[in-house]
């Protein structure tokens, strides 16, 4: 067992090739943004962080960073029937990325009979993300055996004296069982596999080209890109300005933690860690960071320290300084670690170009939820949309064209009600954005005080427009004096620009 002050000592293990940014987007095409030990990117292809000798980072961080292991790959076990690009044929439709919103698409358009390759550099490997959702959101789904651990509900620190129960039931996504689950699927639906990148596509008028990076080219009639954050395929014609979230998390072993085993922590909001640390203490009072955790047993627990939004996003070094501090404080003594993940999650932003020859979901569709991060669970809702979407385009005798049938596609996935909540899910984020420590507190001791209807509601983008204006007037209602004085000071300016934005997307 090593202790964090013992930890301290340890020499530093990062290496900043980047002044601004530790961390990355995953790149390549699983369609996910946390990456695990390799090498960093941010934007562009160079590398940005190293994991190596020396460097920049406060020792604090270094020594927990010691415990790492060296990243595996664990691959599934499985016989993939591989696409076989000699015949020449045009399959109805390629996906590019395998993660879960990719995989999902596979599989149903495959059920309905039509022919479909899956695009991947690691078609087998196992997500390396730590995915929590709401149960009642896999339920609905009817993928309840997909969760490997539930808790009875979530609890939320608003700070030392405040804390919050969350009636709601949360669980832990086994990425293993899922994605084995899509595979297998798959395959029995007759979906053949690419293993390799797509570096470029040429549209014509009935079919696309899509060349790998093995010299292979794959046709189809439509294409899907599920790549994630990487937005690979999918176009932009606006300025790509997001925030992100940024967070830090550990599946470790520890002698004890302070944790309730059957809940699971939301959000710690707590800075007394801090306290003994001037400048970190104003740098959290600035931008704060929060500790999320999945706690399995006594001793078994994930912990992610995490900046819910900002930008720029926060620095993965100052993350993992934070985190250090607290689980000092909180007198965790991390004994090993079994798999640590570093997430980037890009949120709001604007929409990609509607509509476009390629068909996107997922991250690349602008699809994560601009005030909280997640995605997964509303993804895989829409899976069938899109799915369904593309097998009645294709099946329709009206002869239409891949730009006919993309059209149709994004139709669905966006319909004006989808589109206005996002622009009020991006109202919420340019506040959240500028709520420093003890507004943030404030703002989420009315968030969970609402009734479950809208808090769960607008958590799992389950309330459209004219019902988020009452939640809106809600959540003023329930909020101090103090707290309503900054939602309109901080609020105005985004209002106004959600307004606009809304006038002019009327269709
Ligand atoms: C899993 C994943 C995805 C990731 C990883 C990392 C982590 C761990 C993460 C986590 C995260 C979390 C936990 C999150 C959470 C979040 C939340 C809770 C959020 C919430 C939000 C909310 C909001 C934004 C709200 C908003 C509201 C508003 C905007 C209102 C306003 C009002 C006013 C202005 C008044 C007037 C009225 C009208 C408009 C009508």
């Amino acid at each position: 067992m090593i202790a964090m002050d013992t930890l301290l000592k340890t020499p530093n293990k990062l290496e900043f090739l980047h002044p601004l940014h530790g961390y990355s987007e995953k790149l390549s095409g699983s369609g996910s943004s946390r990456v695990q030990n390799q090498d960093f990117r941010f934007g562009s292809k160079k590398p940005l962080v190293r994991w190596g000798k020396c460097g920049g980072l406060r020792a604090s961080s270094s020594a927990l960073l010691e415990l790492v292991p060296e990243f595996k790959k664990e691959n599934l076990d499985f016989e993939l029937p591989l696409y076989d690009s000699s015949k020449g044929a045009v399959v109805d439709l390629a996906v590019v990325g395998g993660g879960p919103a990719g995989l999902a698409v596979a599989q149903q358009v495959s059920e309905a009979g039509l022919s479909v390759c899956a695009i991947d550099p690691n078609p087998r490997l196992i997500w390396p993300n730590n995915y929590g959702v709401w149960v009642d959101e896999f339920e609905a789904m009817d993928l309840l055996d997909c969760l490997d651990t539930t808790w009875s509900g979530a609890v939320v620190y608003i700070d030392e004296k405040t804390k919050k129960d969350l009636d709601r039931p949360y669980g832990r996504v086994n990425r293993k069982l899922l994605k084995s689950k899509m595979l297998q699927k798959c395959i029995s639906n007759g979906v053949k596999f690419h293993q390799a990148k797509v570096i470029k596509i040429i549209h014509e008028d009935t079919k696309s080209l899509l060349i790998c990076n093995d010299g292979v080219t794959v046709q189809a009639t439509v294409v899907l890109d599920a790549t994630g954050f990487s937005r690979c395929l999918v176009q932009y014609d606006k300025p790509y300005n997001p925030g992100y979230q940024v967070a830090y998390g550990i599946l470790a072993e520890v002698d004890e933690h302070p944790y309730d085993v059957d809940k699971m922590l939301f959000m710690d909001w707590r800075d007394s860690h801090l306290d003994n640390d001037k400048e970190l203490k104003q740098r959290n009072g600035r931008i704060p960071t929060f500790l999320y955790a999945m706690p399995f047993s006594s001793t078994k627990i994930f912990l992610e320290e995490t900046s819910l939004v900002a930008r720029p996003g926060l620095r993965m070094d100052d993350i993992q300084e934070r985190m250090v501090a607290r689980l000092r404080h909180l007198g965790i003594r991390v004994k090993s670690i079994e798999e640590d993940e570093h997430c980037v999650i890009p949120m709001g932003g604007p929409l990609p170009v509607l509509p476009q020859r390629v068909v996107g979901i997922g991250g690349t569709a602008g699809m994560v939820h601009p005030s909280t991060g997640y995605m997964v669970a509303r993804t895989l809702a829409a899976a069938p949309i899109v799915a369904n979407a593309i097998v009645q385009s294709l099946g329709s005798d009206r002869g239409l064209s891949g730009g006919d049938i993309s059209a149709q596609v994004w139709k669905d996935l966006w319909p004006i009600q989808r589109r206005r909540q996002r622009e009020f899910f991006c109202f919420g984020m340019d506040i959240l954005l500028k709520l420093d420590l003890p507004a943030t507190r404030r703002f989420f001791d009315a968030f969970f005080d609402l009734e479950p209807h809208y808090w769960h509601g607008f958590l799992s983008s389950r309330l459209f427009l004219p019902e988020l204006l009452f939640f809106g007037l809600s959540l003023f209602s329930y909020a101090s004096n103090t707290s309503r004085i900054e939602i309109m000071a901080k609020g105005t300016l985004p209002l106004v620009n959600m307004i606009n934005n809304l006038v002019k997307d009327t269709e």
